[in-house]
């Protein structure tokens, strides 16, 4: 395997102002992330809201500028190159490599454009193609996603969620890139659209050669589509494993946690919401000293209150937890891994 981007040493530390109490504080909201993206794998990135998800994915592309730490790429025909470190205008070709899709099509998409130039932009922004083989482009890749060319004129409030989020996609996918992130990417959509939309991104992972970073809080949805998952707490990464590995015995107590939450395994039988996790999660303004986790985490011992873990591989395998009992905790796995037809 080769790695197509590796995450080194990166945080992101916002500095708040405004209100009186918060003046001149700071919130970590990225620490130390480590982390490997290999070509053609899907890495899911899971936790509960306000862990840093969108914050990763958005240093990745540069959106949003790092605080410490590099962002390496390395595309089959380039050399590996620092992205944390490119001007604007350097950035600007990896932007046509790593796309991204968006929870919320109806706001990601412009109400006042038609689909045909929603997906023709990025082409004209690039300057990549015109006239004919731009409209060929965007056909072709409007029907690879499953809408039909006769639709290309109209605007986004004549689609449903799910084809919205394919008109999201299919604007992601129309630049050829190698890598997409796909924030919170099904989580607005029915459970049954959200089967079609996943077995869509599997398609055209295939289809495409592509790699996936794909961030979500729903560990059902990430069980189906993900070949290995990090899973994120206050800003860190506290377990990072094969998907396999990590349903069939977390090495973290979060981890067990958030699969505890699991309604059932089949996300199409899944009724309702998740069950709500238990405990409060800490102000990241004021992160708990020793191990982030040990306010919520049921086997906290003294050693988890003074002393920070460092992620490391659980009995030198695949499967990397930052806990201080990972080799010893008998921690409860979920499900049996589903089969992929669940649309
Ligand atoms: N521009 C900003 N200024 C200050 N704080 C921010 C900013 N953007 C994000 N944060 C804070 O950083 C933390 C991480 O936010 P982020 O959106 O990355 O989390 P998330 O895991 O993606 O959550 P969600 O699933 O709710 O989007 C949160 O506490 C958030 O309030």
């Amino acid at each position: 395997m080769t790695a197509l981007l590796t995450v080194e040493n990166l945080s992101k530390v916002f500095h708040l102002g405004g209100g009186l109490f918060r003046q001149g504080r700071e919130l970590v909201a990225l620490n130390d992330i480590n982390l490997t993206v290999e070509k053609g794998e899907t890495l899911a990135i899971v936790g509960e809201s306000g862990c840093g998800k969108t914050t990763l994915g958005r240093c990745i592309i540069k959106a949003q500028p790092v605080s410490s730490g590099h962002v390496f790429y390395n595309p089959d025909e380039g050399g590996h190159v620092d992205l944390t470190t490119l001007s604007k205008r350097e950035i600007k070709p990896y932007r046509r490599d790593i796309r991204m899709i968006f929870q919320d099509p109806m706001s990601s998409l412009n109400p006042n454009m038609r689909i045909f130039d929603i997906v023709a932009e990025p082409l004209r922004v690039h300057k990549l193609l015109r006239g004919r083989e731009l409209e060929a482009r965007v056909y072709e890749t409007l029907a690879k996603v499953g809408i039909s060319p006769d639709a290309a004129g109209r605007y986004p409030h004549a689609f449903s969620g799910g084809q919205r989020q394919r008109i999201g996609i299919a604007r992601a996918l129309v630049l050829n890139p190698k890598l997409v992130i796909a924030d919170e990417a099904v989580s607005a959509l029915d459970v049954s659209i959200q089967a079609q939309v996943l077995n869509l991104l599997d398609d055209l992972k295939e289809e495409f050669g592509l790699t996936y970073i794909f961030i979500s809080h729903d560990l059902g949805v990430v069980n189906y589509i993900a070949d290995r998952v990090v899973v994120m707490y206050l800003g860190h990464v506290v377990e990072n494993a094969p998907t396999e590995m990590l349903f069939e015995r977390p090495r973290h107590p979060y981890t067990e946690m958030l699969l505890e939450a699991l309604p059932i395994a089949d996300p199409t039988r899944r009724k309702g919401r998740n069950k709500e996790l238990k405990g409060e999660i800490p102000y990241l303004g004021n992160r708990p000293k020793g191990c982030p986790f040990h306010t919520r985490c049921k086997y906290a011992a003294d050693r988890c209150r003074a002393e920070k873990p460092e992620l490391r591989p659980v009995h030198g395998t695949a499967q990397l937890a930052a806990c201080h009992f990972a080799e010893t905790l008998d921690l409860k796995g979920a499900y049996e891994a589903p089969t992929k037809a669940i649309a």
